[in-house]
């Protein structure tokens, strides 16, 4: 699997180009090529500077040269191998290790490059009896993450590409022998047709890749790399390949070098979670067949944590797909796999499609090396074709077992991970429906005539109607008591699926290749873009977690500066007054703060638009600040006759007295929050969850104005500081230590490397 950049997804990247993935995938080819040599041992400094490479010494070649020098196959492989798409450009720029006629494993030659993948090369070779495999060459000691592939390497479905053996050659590198196809892969087909399929094509390829992901399904087996580049057409037969290696080579494996995994685009959301159930081949079977319909992915986007994020938050516009294609497909881009359908079977009902199962016969041995096994698969209905080649014969075998020299392949796969079971069904409602269900099967089976039956039904009836007096306050209470449990255990639930930006990010960092950092803007960009794409519904969520944190913030500063006030002296409710006014007013300010926040995420944003909002605010914090300090009997000028001569005052917001009115309030918190950007407090991409820079500049903010328009204190100066500390605490914030590039991040925060003006600007500065 190789990562393709977003904007390169429909041919592979020039390696020459810009693309810092591929330029990744090169440098892993280049690393490959030194490792081997070293390991070799063979590969003298004569032969390293030589341009005529030994047969069996591992040397980079030029795809040029090799395509150059491939030898004219012979006999049976002659068809075939004409058949062989013609090298492109980017084929043409591969370098592989061998050259044709090599051969690393014995009784192979190799007779050409076929393409390079995240795992590693992969050939077209023949063996000495003239059988044509694919080679696949692993890059890295798989050891560890080799075991279990001998459950893969004897799975036999018509729709998946045999794997063969797993073998050793003669430095130790392992090998995935498998069944070579000569047809295109979808990717190439799908990059031919820019609007996807016609239905009755699409329908094909979607059934057949289903049966074959379904039959490793029900070997217990996930595959977790679908996406069109290992769905080939092998002589009209879909063949699902790549299968046997994603489920043992985890992203630690291959993300410790330069190269990456995967494509984003077809990557279920839950796959940040590390979880790995069959749900997420169901997501990307239906990210394809949108794609076969359509010839667009649902989510794409100018980077990879932009389509990171929208798996993990957009709804897909499937408006361009008819029904019953946009309802199959939207149950399975589901957000949260156990609304996805459960099987393969589930998710072809709606079009009309089965999976037959035209297994030889399900993890049995290989057959005896050189017997090719007439190829038996019983298909029905739609997939009863059973491929056949010119003359008659049948191709689509597949327990073509070649040699076997050294198999290390052992332990079986791990489990299939079940769906979160957090999210399934409410179990007093399974418990009801489960038991109206029993209650339905005791009645079907209920052998009485059908006038007993009816009589029974009566019986029943008047039994409830008599009994209504007990039975209905008994539901009605029961209802009080289960609804609002039902409520919050769908919120807590709701909100504990959902994604989280520094998630998103985790994703991307463990897919990413670290040798191509980004800048601090533009992982900004990123993350804003990402922000823009979230749902309503995502963003409502958001908004009641913050919510809560926000009074459980604002009650717990009030109480702690209550404790810390009336640690001495009486506590009355004239004394506790002072405090649960902090608490109200911090709640009153903190969660609209929290809304216009949330609304705002979307865009960087420096207007005068925000500060007239936040003016509109501040009058109406002002304002019950006011009215609750009426209402609680609080001296609303206390202190203030000592500090300021109320001739200064403006006369319009102060009696002769000192005594502000409730105007003074409103000027005050209008100025207070107009004049800070305490959008910056909300915003998820600040650079620190709580700065306690920021809740110094509100309190010093605030005493600027309180020599201006002066207010209560120390309660206004508690109350800023409180707003500024609450709103921190409880607004989303995406972690910046988790980026990509964290050395950019920190030389960010250091005020040198490519950030330096971003460093100095980009700090919590409130003013
Ligand atoms: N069994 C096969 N028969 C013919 N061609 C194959 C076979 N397996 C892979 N290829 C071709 O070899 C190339 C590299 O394949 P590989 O599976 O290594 O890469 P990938 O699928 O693009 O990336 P990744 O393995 O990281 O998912 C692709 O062009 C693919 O079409």
């Amino acid at each position: 699997m190789k990562l393709l950049c977003p904007k390169n997804r429909r041919s592979n990247p020039n390696p020459s180009g810009s693309c810092p993935i591929m330029s990744a995938v090169i440098d892993t080819i280049k690393t490959s090529t030194e490792e081997a040599r070293s390991k070799a041992g063979q590969a003298s400094a004569s032969d390293q500077e030589s341009s005529v490479p030994s047969a069996r010494s591992p040397m980079a070649i030029d795809r040029n040269r090799l395509a150059e020098t491939t030898p004219t196959p012979v006999g049976a492989n002659a068809s075939r191998d004409a058949a062989l798409p013609p090298a492109g450009d980017n084929q043409a720029n591969m370098r592989f290790l061998y050259e044709p006629g090599s051969t690393p494993l014995p009784r192979y030659t190799i007779r050409r490059g076929l393409g390079v993948g995240g795992f590693g090369e992969v050939y077209f070779a023949v063996s000495e009896a003239g059988k044509e495999v694919a080679l696949k060459r692993i890059q890295r000691n798989l050891d560890v993450e080799l075991r279990g592939v001998s459950q893969c390497l004897n799975l036999k479905h018509a729709n998946l590409v045999a794997l063969y053996d797993i073998c050793r050659d003669e430095n130790d590198g392992a090998w995935v022998v498998m069944e070579y196809v000569a047809g295109k892969n979808l990717r190439q087909i799908l990059d031919e047709n820019p609007n996807g399929l016609p239905e009755g094509e699409a329908r094909r390829w979607f059934r057949e890749m289903c049966a074959g992901v379904d039959h490793l399904h029900s070997a217990g087996l996930v595959h977790r790399d679908l996406k069109p580049g290992n769905l080939f057409d092998d002589m009209g037969v879909v063949k699902v390949g790549d299968y046997g290696l994603s489920k043992f080579i985890s992203a630690s494996h291959r993300g410790g070098h330069t190269e990456s995994v995967g494509t984003f685009h077809y990557m279920a959301p839950e796959i940040g979670r590390g979880e790995y159930g069959r749900e997420i081949d169901i997501y990307a079977l239906g990210v394809i067949l949108f794609e076969l319909l359509t010839g667009r992915v649902p989510f794409d986007g100018e980077s990879c944590h932009e389509i990171i994020v929208k798996h993990l938050t957009a709804l897909p516009d499937l408006s361009s797909v008819s029904s019953p294609y946009r309802e199959v497909i939207d149950r399975a881009l589901q957000k949260d796999p156990a609304r996805r359908p459960s099987s393969i079977a589930e998710l072809l009902q709606p079009l009309g499609l089965t999976t037959a199962l035209p297994a030889v016969g399900q993890l049995s041995s290989s057959p005896p090396v050189g017997v090719d096994p007439v190829y038996t698969a019983t298909v029905t209905g739609d997939a009863a074709r059973t491929p056949r080649a010119k003359n008659g014969q049948p191709v689509g075998k597949q327990a073509d077992a070649p040699e076997i020299f050294v198999g290390r392949a052992v332990s079986p796969v791990g489990p299939v991970h079940e769906p979160n079971p957090t999210m399934q069904e409410e179990p007093i409602a399974r418990a009801v429906r489960h038991g109206f269900r029993q209650l339905g099967g005791w009645w079907d089976g209920l052998e009485r005539s059908p006038g007993a039956k009816t009589a029974l039904v009566i019986i029943g009836i008047i039994t409830l109607v008599f009994n209504t007096h007990w039975l209905v306050p008994m539901l009605w209470v029961l209802g009080f008591i289960y609804v609002p449990y039902y409520v919050v255990r769908n919120i807590v639930l709701h909100v504990r699926q959902q994604p989280t930006y520094a998630q998103a990010q985790r994703i991307a960092d463990s897919h990413a290749v670290p040798h191509h950092p980004i800048t601090r803007d533009a992982w900004r960009r990123q993350m804003r873009n990402g922000l823009r794409a979230k749902h309503t519904v995502t963003r409502v969520a958001e908004l009641g977690t913050s919510s809560i944190a926000a009074i459980l913030t604002c009650l717990f500063l009030a109480v702690a500066a209550g404790v810390i006030g009336l640690r001495r002296g009486p506590v009355g409710p004239a004394e506790l007054a002072p405090y649960g006014l902090l608490a109200a007013i911090g709640m009153i300010a903190t969660l609209p703060l929290l809304l216009l926040g949330k609304l705002w995420e979307r865009e960087e944003g420096e207007s005068l638009r925000r500060r007239i909002a936040l003016a509109g605010l501040g009058a109406g914090i002002g304002l019950a600040t006011f009215a609750i300090s009426q209402y609680l009997l609080l001296p609303v000028d206390a202190g203030l006759a000592r500090e300021i001569d109320s001739t200064d005052l403006p006369q319009a917001f102060y009696a002769d007295n000192g005594v502000p009115y409730g105007a003074a309030f409103v000027a005050h918190f209008a100025l207070l929050l107009a004049g800070l950007r305490w959008w910056k407090m909300v915003d998820p991409l600040r650079k620190r969850r709580l700065s306690l820079w920021s809740v110094a500049v509100a309190v010093v903010g605030e005493w600027l104005i309180h020599q201006v328009l002066p207010i209560p204190q120390p309660s206004g100066m508690m109350l800023a500081g409180g707003i500024a500390i609450a709103v921190q605490m409880s607004a989303p914030w995406v972690n910046p230590a988790l980026a990509k590039d964290k050395d950019v991040m920190n030389a960010g925060r250091r005020g040198v490397g490519p950030n330096r003006h971003e460093a100095a600007t980009a700090s919590e500065g409130m003013v």
